[in-house]
């Protein structure tokens, strides 16, 4: 997937809704562990746009099975749809995997030979760390991944500025990374945060299934993103 410039991303459990995206999105987040039968879903698959795979971790907000969980992103990697894959930072720094599950290297490695874009992404639900704490985490993720994506919660504007000043530092420093505040107070953020070097942003292809605090409709998000770049 290239991401030289910013990439729009549709998020749903149902790749299948695939043409309600077409017109605003650049690619479909399928947040497999939002779905019932994933591997099936994606056998079916048969719209336009690319896939970013996602299967989070319930230690990171979303609600995989603890078990099989890389497994099932290193079978999706294979599909020739996907052209990208989530993983989360600490996952690939190490937090124990299933037993019987794929390792994070070989996810890695099998994305690598697919030439699948690695997003190494953190979340925060709780706040918005401190500065140096930002710059750390998005230089890290940058390094782990193709992309290294950041989302924080912004109570209040002042943790909004702190992400989007992050951002612009890590673009600076050459890095590769996609960043939004989650929460009211930081959803102009996923608007403005394109124009400091986000690479990739997200909205739910249904406005009512949004999988994350703050998002705005596709159709909207893709009009403020193209307004202010
Ligand atoms: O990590 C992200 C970003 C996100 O959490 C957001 O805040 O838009 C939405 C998720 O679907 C995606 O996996």
């Amino acid at each position: 997937m290239n991401v030289e410039s910013f990439l729009l991303a549709a998020a749903t459990a149902d790749p299948a809704e695939e043409p309600n995206a077409r017109d605003h999105a650049d690619c479909i987040e399928f947040r497999m562990d939002l779905a019932d039968e994933p591997l099936d879903a994606l056998d079916d698959y048969d719209g336009e746009l690319p896939l970013l795979v996602t299967n989070r971790a319930t230690w990171e907000g979303g609600e995989a099975p603890p078990y099989g969980r890389l497994d099932a992103l290193s079978t999706a990697v294979e599909h020739d749809a996907v052209e990208a894959v989530d993983v989360e930072l600490a996952t690939l720094r190490g937090r124990p995997v299933g037993t019987n599950d794929a390792t994070p290297a070989d996810l890695v490695g099998a994305a690598r030979e697919r030439d699948v874009t690695v997003v190494a992404s953190v979340h925060d639900f709780e706040g918005t760390p401190a500065p140096g704490t930002l710059d750390a985490l998005l230089s890290a993720a940058a390094d782990a991944g193709d992309v290294g994506k950041l989302a924080t919660t912004a109570h209040g504007r002042d943790d909004a500025l702190a992400l989007l000043s992050a951002t612009h530092r890590a673009d600076a420093r050459g890095e590769t990374v996609a960043t939004m505040a989650m929460g009211e107070a930081g959803k102009h953020t996923r608007a403005v945060a394109p124009v400091y070097g986000s690479r990739i942003g997200y909205a739910p292809v249904r406005a009512e299934a949004a999988t994350a605090p703050g998002q705005y409709d596709l159709a909207t998000l893709r009009d403020l993103v193209d307004e202010l770049r």
